[in-house]
């Protein structure tokens, strides 16, 4: 990749914001041209570039005569795409896209984003992780593994972008509900950040990928010829606290202050703690952890405009007492506690975790990783979740476990039994952990169901009526929560910047989606609802005096909108 990836000679996106805010230079001389430009992926334009610039560019002959639209372009793409039958190869589809002109494919995401999301994201994405080493064509991110050790900060700066502002880092060892792929999971980092630019309208060339290598504990790929990293068991304890300490320090001094950073996909056993640590010197969110309870209250907040009450008037059972459970119900809780002015702890009361060895109660307090520990309450054990939704006689039933199919029969038709609009959500990916299918929920409570999963179910039919099953998943939150902090220029995240992105998803909820048992908005207004959820958090961040560019712009819905990266093609002069 050549110095026109740092002076690009196009009219720049938002120049004079870039210029001021990350101090790029909007205008230079040095011009890719002929057989260079077209492999450059960011200023490729293919059988889009006019006559004019193919003559100041030197593309004369290196491009059939024709010349057609951006539009046109995308509807060729589309049409090819629908030929494939196979999920993933439609995925390497869009990822030689991405890597061979990239506002085509940001263009081609978001105009059939709806269509396109199950591709590059959940559940395909997936599958391109555990594959991910016979599919890799080109780095798509930076990988740092425990050879780079002592030089991270040189390694960040191997990568060709200076301006970076957003990066998402996992280190593969809970990607999805389908554990440890170790090196692999750099799918899930290219794939959260190709939406922060599709969804968030982020800048792509602001947005870096990386994957931390510190081994493996999955076996099948440590004897994979095709695995693509350290073939060593995973480094744990101080070896691994100061690889990532070495990383968040390198990227601070690399980026500065206000670089976002996303951890995404961390076993539970670090997450929470590198949240813990990091959160109070580093502008950072866990996705899993706090991007997921956002979107999930959203959801709530939403439902009870069906099914009626207040939040505080709910029963919450969660299968599943790790980072994405433990997240929801804590922000349950706050968002109650705040509501009705009563203390956390007694918020906490309405909330049930069961995890894999049944429920979460005070008996097993002792043996219980710390973030279980509130959800602790006094109750006699129960192994099962038939028994615990018989006992505690839930409203609300989320899966939070990672394992498919154990939202059984006999699960659901309890939860029938006892609510007439049963709010059932099956939250884990891909669609082979999910809890259940939209299918058995829908059936099962003779579709009387609520019901939304983390990756996407077709409607379905049942009895006559079609019921659309609305989609839980943190790409409603991420994208535009992250959009919010860079453009306010905001130092820390806080709780009430969540609380914020979520009352403005749960806002976007129409009269016409409720209609349709929907909790969510469609995907299809998602560059409209991120603006929206940037604004709400921006002006939470201002509020709380974390928000350091200033002034603070009035309108912020607009001033979002205003920052948002277009994929349309600009003229080359
Ligand atoms: N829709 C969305 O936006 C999101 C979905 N997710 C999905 O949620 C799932 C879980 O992620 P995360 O919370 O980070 O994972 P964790 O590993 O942190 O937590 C998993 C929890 O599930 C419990 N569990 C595992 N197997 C069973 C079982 N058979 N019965 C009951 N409980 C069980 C574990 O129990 P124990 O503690 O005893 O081991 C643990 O408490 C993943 O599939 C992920 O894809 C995550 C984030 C966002
Ligand atoms: C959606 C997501 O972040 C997860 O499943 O981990
Ligand atoms: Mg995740």
């Amino acid at each position: 990749m050549e110095s026109s990836l740092k002076n690009p000679v196009i009219d720049f996106y938002n120049e004079d914001k870039a210029t001021e805010d990350q101090g790029v230079t909007p205008w230079t001389l040095s011009v890719a041209s002929g057989y260079n430009l077209l492999r450059d992926p960011y200023h490729n334009k293919g059988l889009a570039f006019t006559e004019k610039e193919r003559d100041a560019h030197y593309l004369r002959g290196l491009l059939p005569p024709t010349v057609i639209s951006q539009d046109l372009q995308v509807k060729k793409l589309l049409n090819n795409l629908r030929q494939y039958q196979v999920s993933l190869q439609k995925y390497m589809a869009m990822m030689d896209l991405q890597e061979s002109n990239e506002n085509l494919f940001y263009k081609l995401l978001i105009e059939h984003v709806e269509e396109l999301l199950p591709v590059v994201y959940t559940p395909t994405v997936g599958e391109a992780c555990q594959k991910y080493g016979s599919i890799f064509r080109r780095p798509q991110g930076l990988y740092i593994s425990l050879k780079e050790k002592g030089k991270i900060l040189e390694v960040l700066q191997n990568w060709p972008e200076t301006s970076i502002q957003v990066i998402v880092v996992t280190d593969g060892e809970r990607i999805l509900g389908l554990g440890d792929l170790g090196c692999q999971g750099m799918g899930i980092p290219v794939g959260k950040l190709s939406l922060y630019s599709a969804l968030g309208g982020v800048r792509p060339s602001a947005c870096l990928p990386v994957t931390i290598d510190a081994g493996t504990n999955n076996e099948k790929l440590l004897n994979d010829e095709f695995y693509i990293g350290l073939r060593q068991k995973r480094v744990t304890g101080q070896e691994y606290t100061e690889l990532v300490h070495e990383f968040m320090t390198a990227v601070k001094r690399n980026y500065g202050e206000k670089i976002l950073i996303q951890f995404e996909d961390f076993a539970n056993h670090n997450a929470f703690d590198l949240l813990e640590k990091y959160s109070k010197t580093h502008l950072v969110f866990n996705d899993d952890i706090q991007g997921t309870a956002s979107v999930v209250l959203a959801g709530l907040v939403a439902a009870l405009k069906l099914v009626g009450g207040t939040l505080a008037d709910h029963k919450f059972l969660f299968l599943g007492a790790g980072e994405a459970g433990t997240g929801i119900a804590e922000l349950i809780a706050l968002e109650i506690s705040k509501k009705t002015n009563t203390a956390l702890e007694d918020a906490r009361k309405k909330i049930w975790l069961v995890d894999s060895k049944g429920l979460v109660v005070s008996s097993r307090k002792e043996s219980l990783q710390h973030f279980k520990q509130p959800w602790a309450h006094e109750h006699e054990p129960i192994k099962d979740l038939v028994s615990a939704v018989k006992d505690i006689n839930p409203t609300v039933l989320i899966g939070t476990s990672g394992v498919g199919r154990t939202f059984t029969k006999e699960v659901v038709e309890a939860m029938a039994a006892i609510n007439e609009k049963p709010i059932i959500l099956a939250l884990s990916n891909p669609t082979s952990q999910s809890e259940c299918t939209a299918e058995e929920a829908y059936t099962w409570t003779e579709g009387r169901a609520i019901f939304a999963s983390g990756s996407p179910f077709e409607p379905v039919e049942y009895k006559g009526n079609v019921f659309v099953p609305g989609q839980a998943n943190n790409a409603y939150i991420f994208p535009g929560f992250g959009l919010g902090l860079i453009m306010s220029g905001t130092i820390r995240v806080r709780d009430d910047m969540l609380l914020a992105a979520s009352e403005a998803l749960a806002a976007q909820v129409t009269q016409e989606n409720f209609d349709k048992g929907l909790i969510y908005p469609p995907f299809i207004n998602i560059r409209n609802i991120s603006a929206n959820i940037a604004a709400k958090v921006a002006a939470k961040a201002y509020e709380l005096g974390l928000a350091t560019r200033l002034p603070q712009p009035k309108d912020l819905v607009k001033h979002a909108e205003s920052c948002m990266y277009s994929p349309s093609y600009r003229s080359y002069r």
